[in-house]
C-alpha cells in the first residue's frame, strides 16, 4: 500500500456460485483508494464493478487477494442505486438513522444519541421534519440524501457509492453529487465511486480504473485516463459517449462482437474479441489471443493491461500507431 492509500485492494477474487457454476466475477484485481479522494470504477454492465464493491464493503468473501491498509481497517459505508430497496419500509427515517449509529462501537462515537437526528440531517440538507416519517414520503432523491445521511450516521472512512445517481433525473443527479462533495470534503471521506457513466466519474474522481470482464484494465489519474488512455477498450468506452458535434466513430471503434460472457472468458486478454487493435486487424499481434497481459495495477508503474498500448500522445490513436 503506498502511504496515500485509505485502502487497498490487492490481486483480489471474487466468486460466486458453487462446483460447476462456480465463477470468477472478479480477477485479480489490484487498487489503492486515495486517501479522502475518490476512486472512479467504470466499465459495461457484467464488468465486475458491484461485485468488487461489495467485496470491500465487506459482504462478499474473498476467494483469492487481500483487502486492508493494516491493522486498522477503516470503517466502510455503502450507499446504493435503489435507495428504496435499502429501506425497511416501516421504519421512520430516525430509527434507520439509530440503527446505524448503533454500529458505532461506543467508545469511537462521535456523536450523542441526541445529536442522531437533525444534525445529521442537516448534513444533507433536510430538515428535521422527516425524522418521524417513513420512506415512501419521500421522493428518489430525498431518499438518497437520506440514505447518505444513515451512511454518515455510522462514521465512515471509506464510502462504497455504487451507481448512486443511476436512478435519478439529472437535475436531482446533480444536486445529489455536490452533496457528495461536499461531505467528502467536510468529514475527510474516501470514495468508491461505481458508475458506468464516464462523464458523472469525470466530474467526481481523482483517479479512474476501468473493469471488462472481471479485469482491470486501465487506472491512473484521471486526466490521463480520460483524456489520454492506452487501453483501446478505454479508448472505445470514451468514443462510445456521444458528445456533440463529433464523429461517433474513429479508428479505435470496436469490432462489432458481443461482450464476453463472464462465466467463459476468451483465451488471452479478455479484450481481444472486440478489439481493434488487436489480432483481428492485425495478424501479427497473436499474442493478445494467448496470453493475458499482466494486470494493470495503482501501485506500480503498469496502469494499462495491454500487449499494445496506445501511445498516451496519441490523439486521436491511429490504426498501427500503438506503441509497441
Ligand atoms: N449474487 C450473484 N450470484 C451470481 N452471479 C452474480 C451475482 N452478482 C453478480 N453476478 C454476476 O457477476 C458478474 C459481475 O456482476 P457485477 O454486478 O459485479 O457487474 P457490474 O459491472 O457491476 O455490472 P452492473 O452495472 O450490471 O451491475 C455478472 O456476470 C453477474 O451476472
Amino acid at each position: 500500500m503506498t502511504t496515500s492509500a485509505a485502502l487497498s485492494v490487492e490481486d483480489l477474487s471474487i466468486a460466486y456460485g458453487q462446483g460447476r457454476n462456480r465463477f470468477v466475477a472478479v480477477r485479480g484485481v489490484t487498487l489503492d483508494l486515495p486517501l479522502r479522494g475518490t476512486l472512479g470504477l467504470v466499465g459495461e454492465s457484467g464488468s465486475g464493478k458491484s461485485t468488487l464493491g461489495r467485496a470491500v464493503a465487506g459482504f462478499l468473501p474473498v476467494h483469492a487477494g487481500t483487502i486492508g491498509s493494516g491493522p486498522e481497517r477503516p470503517r466502510i459505508g455503502v450507499v446504493l442505486q435503489n435507495p428504496r430497496a435499502s429501506f425497511n419500509p416501516r421504519m421512520t427515517v430516525h430509527r434507520a438513522l439509530l440503527e446505524a449509529w448503533e454500529t458505532v462501537p461506543a467508545a469511537e462515537r462521535r456523536l450523542s444519541r441526541d445529536e442522531v437526528g437533525a444534525q445529521v440531517l442537516a448534513d444533507v440538507g433536510l430538515g428535521a421534519d422527516a425524522l418521524g416519517r417513513f420512506p415512501h414520503e419521500f421522493s428518489g432523491g430525498q431518499l438518497q440524501r437520506i440514505a447518505i445521511a444513515r451512511a454518515l450516521a455510522a462514521q465512515p472512512d471509506v464510502l462504497v457509492l455504487d451507481e448512486v445517481t443511476s436512478a435519478l433525473d439529472v437535475g436531482v443527479q446533480a444536486t445529489i453529487l455536490r452533496l457528495l462533495r461536499r461531505v467528502q470534503e467536510r468529514f475527510g471521506l474516501t470514495y468508491l465511486f461505481i458508475s458506468h457513466d464516464l462523464a458523472v466519474v469525470a466530474q467526481m474522481s481523482d483517479v479512474v480504473a476501468v473493469m471488462y470482464v472481471g479485469r482491470l484494465l486501465e487506472v491512473g489519474p484521471v486526466a490521463d485516463v480520460l483524456q489520454r488512455p492506452r487501453h483501446p477498450y478505454t479508448r472505445a468506452l470514451l468514443d462510445s459517449a456521444p458528445r456533440l458535434g463529433e464523429p461517433l466513430a474513429n479508428a479505435a471503434t470496436p469490432v462489432e462482437a458481443d461482450i464476453p460472457d463472464p462465466r467463459r472468458p476468451p483465451p488471452g486478454c479478455p479484450y481481444w474479441t472486440r478489439c481493434a487493435h488487436g489480432p483481428l486487424r492485425h495478424p501479427d499481434r497473436e499474442i493478445c489471443r494467448t496470453e493475458v497481459p499482466p494486470a494493470a495495477r495503482s501501485d506500480r508503474d503498469a496502469p494499462v493491461a495491454c500487449h499494445f498500448p496506445l501511445r498516451p500522445d496519441a490523439d486521436p490513436p491511429h490504426e498501427g500507431e500503438a506503441a509497441s
